[in-house]
């Protein structure tokens, strides 16, 4: 027993046209999240990613790894396909569930603490589709993700809590850009992993 009266209510959509977002909490148990975030942050071979920026190579402010069934290229760099392991396959079969939607590649970002983040982007490349479902997995430090209306400029602002994740779907992709910005707070780190359904890409 929580306490919470709302405990029990489906979510709601966060965003007010555009598209969907919801937030479900609580996607496992507390030690089974627990759990996950420590053998994530210590079983998974995190890489220090660069972005070529005004012809320079910056080290990205995260740290990533990305699984898939299916090759996938970011950046310009060819991924080829490279099997889920175990300590990420059942976060599939949960994220499927979840999102009721089959996923075929994960991109894990690791941010390592306050001056970690990922600025302004859609996660609209043509080989997630046309209106992708997103799930993103939240373990570790909470941290404010913000969307904003590529038109409008309206913005959305959602703490993302530890075993928590984030359904994006509809045209939010299309229509919002969504960042998670730095914080000048103390925090420790935090593991997203971000499911999406991918069609294979030639190299
Ligand atoms: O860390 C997050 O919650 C968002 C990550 C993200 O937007 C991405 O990997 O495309
Ligand atoms: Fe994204």
């Amino acid at each position: 027993m929580t306490g919470d009266l709302f405990a029990n209510e489906p979510p709601r959509n966060l965003l007010p046209f555009d598209g969907q977002v919801l937030l479900l909490r609580g996607i496992m148990p507390d030690d089974d999240a627990d759990r996950t975030f420590d053998r994530l942050l210590s079983g998974i071979v995190w890489q220090q990613e660069t972005a070529r920026m005004a012809g320079k190579e910056i080290p990205v402010p995260r740290l990533t790894a990305w699984f898939g069934e299916v090759a996938y290229r970011y950046s310009g760099v060819y991924h080829p396909a490279s099997p889920f392991p175990a300590k990420v396959a059942p976060l599939r079969d949960l994220a499927e569930n979840l999102a009721g939607t089959a996923f075929n590649t994960v991109l894990l970002n690791q941010y390592r603490d306050g001056r970690d983040s990922v600025s302004w982007h859609a996660d609209d490349e043509d080989v997630l589709g046309e209106n992708p479902v997103i799930a993103s997995l939240s373990f570790g430090e909470e941290r404010r993700f913000h969307l904003r209306h590529k038109k409008t400029g309206d913005r959305i602002s959602i703490d993302l809590p530890h075993n928590s994740a984030l359904i994006m779907g509809g045209e939010t992709q299309h229509s919002w850009l969504h960042q998670l910005p730095k914080t000048a707070k103390q925090v420790g780190p935090r593991i997203n992993l971000t499911f999406r359904n991918t069609s294979p890409e030639s190299r």
